[in-house]
């Protein structure tokens, strides 16, 4: 499809969702599943996971009760225009300002700078009719920082920019398809105005006076809609990466080369050990990134039930841990499926692999919702604070706990004897608390060799990241060991997640070696007997591997991959697919007579054939 026409087309499938959706009707669960299925971003995403929740948080009642109705019969359509061309990352940044005019009662929204033109949000450039947009406060010549501001855009009638706005598509995208189903949009305003109670004023007010009165309550709270974004990104994360792996595990049961004996078959690719080394810890990773997302699913339920009851204690382990698990996650799923393609061969280039359209579409998942480093930054700061703390007789909760255990973590040594003893919770859970806890100590002792804490804090981002990535790792671990020992239904499936648990963890001691030994948290050999376990592992895993991908229940239209078919009739579809193609609509291509035949004409002329 050109890009109009791939555009006009999710419209299409954007709106008969909805459909479907009131006229059967669908629960929330189900209408989520729906859009799983649709498969392709769209401006339902940004409606639905961005605008209505920062409406619902950051608006007051009567705000709710004017605007959500519209919102949720979808009788407006809205967005999240939050980043600006010259501002992403840095939010406080922004430079749109939102001028209180007491004489009208009104904001005056302006660009006032190129930089200031909004850049980026998706939905924006062609389809809504209204966006949440964060601006500067000023009254009175005071700036206030950024606000939400609730603003129409376009006219209910024949759908053009209201006078003051301009607006448009920011252009093509990586890939394909992928993300071009989307209208990421910019936007600049030109002295625009709205009534004063269009400003989302739940957290903080400007009196029909212009007097700004400021929350009782954190400002962070305006940033609770990137909170709620990120954690269901973590479980995409999952969704993801089950994906690839499900594709790269057929084909390469499927695949065969080499090892042939007296002209008997191959041997299937997916019993070499460097297969298995790359396939089967990603395999791990799909459903440790579901078991994490169902806990932060919780954690975040938990954190919205305390803040409506005034209790902002766990916010910051709430940021913390949303922020750092949505980028490890993404980080690793955007890796994972490439690593899937390389897995496949020369095949997995091919678009009929599914896996260049997965990765196009999915490796912006790094960069929105807060781009992966700056996201680890914020863990990295939590976790300077809570070391800062130890010793005050203030006891680290919740994530960071073990840090609590300071005393006995940061000069423990490991008891790891045998490679049999890599299959012990405790003992791997310690192993991963203790590679955190130094890492994050040293941080903070290096830091505190700066005069100037901000001057340590930069000179040190790269080792404040990887502490901070330690840290995501253990809580991952930790929570896998957690589902392991509640209530999994059969014993055969509670050994097959045991054996993906210790892949998981054991590969991450394999691959961050460095981490491990440098802390002195176990020693060359222990490490040795963790890979001598880990082969053994993959062993166990080998007989199980596609029983592990067809668990995650993806039908062949959802894969959209000739190489990850469910029956494994992969060659005669990979032709099927092939002849498909346009350019074998005729034998002889269109440009033979034009280009080849010349110039194999003139060859055969000046060598007399
Ligand atoms: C084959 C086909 C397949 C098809 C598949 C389809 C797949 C589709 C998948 C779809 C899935 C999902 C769809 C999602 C759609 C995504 C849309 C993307 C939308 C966006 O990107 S919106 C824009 C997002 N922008 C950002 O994230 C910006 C990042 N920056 C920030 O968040 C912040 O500015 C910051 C960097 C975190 C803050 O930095 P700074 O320290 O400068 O900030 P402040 O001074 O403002 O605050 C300091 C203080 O506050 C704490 N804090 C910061 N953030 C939060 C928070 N969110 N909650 C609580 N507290 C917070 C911070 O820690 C400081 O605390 P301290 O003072 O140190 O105690
Ligand atoms: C597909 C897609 C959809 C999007 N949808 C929306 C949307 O709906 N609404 C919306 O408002 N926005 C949206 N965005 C914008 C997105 O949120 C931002 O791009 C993102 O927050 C990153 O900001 P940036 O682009 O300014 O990156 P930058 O901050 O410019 O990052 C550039 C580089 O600088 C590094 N860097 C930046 N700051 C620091 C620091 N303090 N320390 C160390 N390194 C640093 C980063 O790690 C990165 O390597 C979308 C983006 C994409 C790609």
């Amino acid at each position: 499809m050109t890009r109009k026409e791939l555009f006009k087309n999710t419209l299409r499938k954007s709106v008969h969702a909805w459909k479907l959706i009131n006229e059967l009707p669908l629960s929330d669960d189900e209408s989520l599943m729906l859009r799983h299925f649709m498969d392709q971003p769209g401006f339902l995403d940004l409606h639905w996971r961005m605008f209505v929740p920062a409406i619902k948080g950051q608006g007051t009642e009567e705000q709710k009760q004017k605007w959500l109705p519209l919102a949720n019969k979808m009788q407006i359509i809205g967005c999240y225009a939050q980043t600006e061309l010259g501002h992403g990352s840095n939010v406080q940044g922004l430079e749109t300002t939102a001028t209180f005019d007491p004489q009208t009662d009104q904001f005056i929204l302006h660009s006032p700078t190129q930089t200031s033109s909004k850049w980026w949000p998706g939905g924006l450039g062609k389809v809504s009719t209204h966006a949440v947009i964060y601006a500067r406060l000023i009254t009175d010549g005071k700036d206030h920082g950024v606000h939400g501001f609730i603003v129409q855009l376009r006219n209910m009638d024949d759908h053009s920019p209201l006078p003051g706005i301009t607006i448009g598509d920011i252009g093509v995208k990586f890939g394909n398809g992928a993300y071009n189903s989307m209208d990421n949009g910019f936007l600049m305003f030109d002295k625009f105005c709205i009534p004063r109670d269009q400003m989302l004023m739940r957290l903080s007010k400007v009196t029909r006076e212009g007097k700004y009165v400021p929350s009782d309550v954190p400002r962070q709270l305006m940033y609770g809609t990137m909170v709620s974004v990120r954690q269901t990104i973590v479980s995409n994360a999952s969704i993801a990466m089950a994906r690839a792996v499900c594709i790269a595990t057929r084909y390469s049961a499927v695949r065969r080369q080499f090892g042939s004996q007296n002209g008997g078959i191959e041997t299937q690719v997916i019993d070499y050990k460097t297969q298995q080394n790359r396939l089967f810890p990603l395999l791990a990773s799909a459903y440790a990134f579901r078991f994490v997302g169902e806990w932060l699913k919780w954690l975040y339920t938990d954190v919205t039930q305390r803040l409506e009851a005034s209790d902002f204690a766990t916010l910051p382990e709430a940021h913390a841990c949303t922020a750092g698990l949505k980028s490890m996650t993404t980080s690793a799923t955007s890796d994972g499926i490439e690593e899937c393609r390389k897995l496949c061969g020369g095949h997995g280039y091919l678009w009929c692999s599914g896996l260049p359209e997965l990765f196009a579409v999915y490796v912006p998942a790094c960069t929105y919702e807060g781009d992966n480093v700056v996201l680890q930054l914020q863990v990295a700061r939590f976790l300077m604070k809570t070391v800062s703390q130890l010793g005050s007789g203030k006891a680290p909760a919740g994530t960071t706990a073990y840090m609590g255990r300071a005393k006995h973590l940061l000069q423990c040594r490991s008891s790891i004897r045998k490679a049999e003893d890599w299959l012990n919770p405790a003992m791997v859970l310690e192993t991963f608390e203790a590679r955190a806890l130094r890492m994050a100590v040293s941080c903070a002792n290096n830091l505190s060799k700066f005069e100037n804490q901000e001057q340590g804090f930069s000179e040190l981002l790269a080792d404040l990241v990887e502490a901070a990535i330690a840290h995501c790792q253990l809580i991952v671990v930790s929570k896998f060991i957690v589902k392991l020992e509640g209530e999994i239904k059969g014993k055969g499936v509670k050994n097959q997640l045991k054996n993906l648990c210790y892949i998981y963890a054991l590969h991450l001691i394999h691959k961050h070696l460095g981490d491990f030994l440098s802390t002195n948290s176990i020693t060359s050999e222990q490490a040795s007997l963790a890979n001598h376990q880990l082969r053994s592992l993959y062993t166990q895993v080998r007989p199980n591997a596609v029983a592990l991908v067809d668990a995650f229940d993806y039908t062949d239209h959802y894969l959209g991959s000739v190489l990850g078919r469910y029956d494994g009739n992969v060659y005669p579809k990979l032709f099927e697919e092939a002849l498909k193609d346009p350019l074998n609509d005729t034998v002889v291509p269109d440009g033979y007579h034009e280009y080849i035949r010349p110039l194999i004409k003139q060859h055969l002329r000046s060598a007399r054939l």
